[in-house]
């Protein structure tokens, strides 16, 4: 099968004064996928995101979205993309649904209020307001205010830092949604198990490079045939798994 890209970064640099935060990436994520970003504390993740989301300048480089180049064209991108941003402040007087009417009036859509809470399973909490959400029902509004432009991608950023275990999985599930609903997805995140088991493809960013790009089963597979191996045997659950088998899959956050 041919893959799309929907995006292609050709060459980014970006320099902050004389510190070079994004030297030289290259990389495309192909329509329909779910690609991660991983890489230690200031490798340049959230920088290269920013500029593909039109929100940074860059240094240099070519950067196209969708087609449209972020040089030329950032509002065609502003329009087909939802931003998740990582410290998201909100009208604190305002409850879940008139925020959500309040983005459809700033995006000059009309969409049901209710209709996306339920995407994110918060009808019950649309006369809340945000401040008094728990930490998963946080991230899940700010996923539902990213998909109010039915956008063509969303890019999350470290979307399930701060949950617990099924927060966490609830919330692959509803990235999971997202895709199946023919959105592309990027995400940056520092749970390598997350990336696994979430990502299609993944792209390893240190020093504000690109070092490598593959899926999760490539990169381990190439890594064990390299002759790697893990000192201790590998249980067949971890303790994440007696926690979820003890305290159940569903939402338990009210
Ligand atoms: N506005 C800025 N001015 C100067 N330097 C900056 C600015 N923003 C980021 N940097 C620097 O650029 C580098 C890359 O930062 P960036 O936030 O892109 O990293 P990151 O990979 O997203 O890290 P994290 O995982 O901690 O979010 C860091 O060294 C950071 O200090």
């Amino acid at each position: 099968m041919v893959k799309d890209p929907i995006i292609k970064v050709s060459n980014l640099v970006k320099k902050y004064d004389d510190f070079t935060a994004v030297n030289g990436i290259s990389f495309e994520v192909f329509e329909g996928e779910i690609f991660g970003l991983l890489g230690p504390n200031g490798a340049g993740k959230t920088t290269t995101l920013e500029i593909i989301e039109t929100l940074r300048d860059k240094t240099s480089g070519e950067v196209i979205v969708d087609g449209y180049n972020v040089d030329a064209d950032p509002g065609n991108i502003k329009k087909r993309i939802g931003v998740q941003l990582q410290a998201a402040g909100y009208y604190p007087n305002l409850n879940l649904a008139e925020l959500v009417k309040l983005f459809c009036g700033l995006y000059g859509v009309e969409v049901s209020p209710m209709e996306m809470l339920e995407k994110v399973a918060l009808t019950d909490k649309a006369k809340a307001k945000y401040k008094d959400l728990s930490g998963g029902q946080k991230q899940r509004f700010s996923i539902a205010t990213t998909l109010i432009n039915s956008p063509r991608i969303v890019f999350l950023d470290e979307p399930t830092t701060g949950l617990d275990p099924q927060a966490r999985r609830n919330l692959w599930d509803l990235i999971r949604d997202i895709r199946a609903a023919g959105t592309t997805v990027v995400i940056t995140t520092h749970y390598m198990d997350e990336a696994e088991v979430l990502c299609d493809r993944v792209a390893f960013v240190d020093g504000g490079q690109i070092i490598g790009i593959d899926t999760p089963d490539k990169f381990i597979d190439n890594l064990v045939a390299s002759g790697f191996e893990r000192k201790k045997e590998v249980k067949n659950a971890n303790l994440e798994d007696v926690f979820i088998n003890l305290t159940g899959k569903e939402w338990r956050e009210n």
